[in-house]
């Protein structure tokens, strides 16, 4: 069977990082998909840890002072072009990224609402659910998107959606949405990359 080759682009935590990449060591998950390169913006970030403990080589690109999104873009994948990889994953990256015309259509995002509600500059992580709560939604839930120029903006490829409980709290709705995500992404992912 073809085996798909990802890059996984981070921020912080990594747990999708860690998914993806325990998901693509099981033989039961059928997740023909290897994550062959993690980038993190970040140094020092728990993403990096899971990503040795998962045995994904990583490297970290951190923006310089005043480097604009493109210049920072173009150091990112050429990075990722030497990993010759099917798509990359955007899975808790929390930087604009620019992507060159060879890649476009081909970057992948989740998103933890369901688009378009939610979205756009400043709505990520915990300022998401508080902003959810705060608007009194009864549901909500993840969105796995293609990545354009815009934040949140692209074609959406996969929404998961679960209740919004009386009494929640941002963190107690932030761990119901991510359930929702660990299977969203992979699915989203997959059914992506099949279609190429
Ligand atoms: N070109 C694109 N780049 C990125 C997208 C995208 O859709 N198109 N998605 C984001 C991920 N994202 C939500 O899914 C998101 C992440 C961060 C922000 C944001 O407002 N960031 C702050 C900086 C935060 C920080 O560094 O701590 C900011 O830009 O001021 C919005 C949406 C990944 N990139
Ligand atoms: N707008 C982007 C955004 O808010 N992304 C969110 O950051 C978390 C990353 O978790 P992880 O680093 O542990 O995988 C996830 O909940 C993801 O949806």
């Amino acid at each position: 069977m073809k085996r798909y080759r990802i890059a996984v682009l981070v921020s912080g935590t990594g747990r999708h990082l860690e998914n993806l990449a325990e998901l693509s060591k099981d033989p039961r998950a059928d997740f023909p998909v290897d994550v062959v390169l993690a980038i993190s913006n970040r140094p020092g970030v728990q993403a990096l840890e899971r990503a040795e403990r998962c045995g994904v080589p990583a490297s970290v690109i951190a923006p310089e002072p005043d480097e604009t999104d493109e210049a920072y873009g173009a150091r990112v994948f050429d990075v990722i072009r030497e990993a010759n990889v099917d798509a990359v994953v955007l899975a808790g990256f929390l930087k604009k990224l620019w992507i060159p015309d060879d890649h476009k259509g081909r970057v992948i995002n989740i998103h933890p609402s369901l688009l378009p509600a939610f979205g756009g500059k400043g709505f990520y992580g915990g300022r998401v659910h508080r902003a959810v709560l705060e608007r009194g939604c009864q549901v909500t839930g993840c969105t796995v998107h293609l990545v354009d120029e815009i934040y949140d903006n692209g074609p959406i490829l996969l929404q998961r959606w679960c209740p919004v409980e009386p009494g929640d709290t941002a963190e107690t709705l932030a761990r119901r949405v991510f359930e929702e995500e660990l299977l969203a992404l992979p699915i989203g992912v997959l059914s992506f990359l099949e279609k190429q």
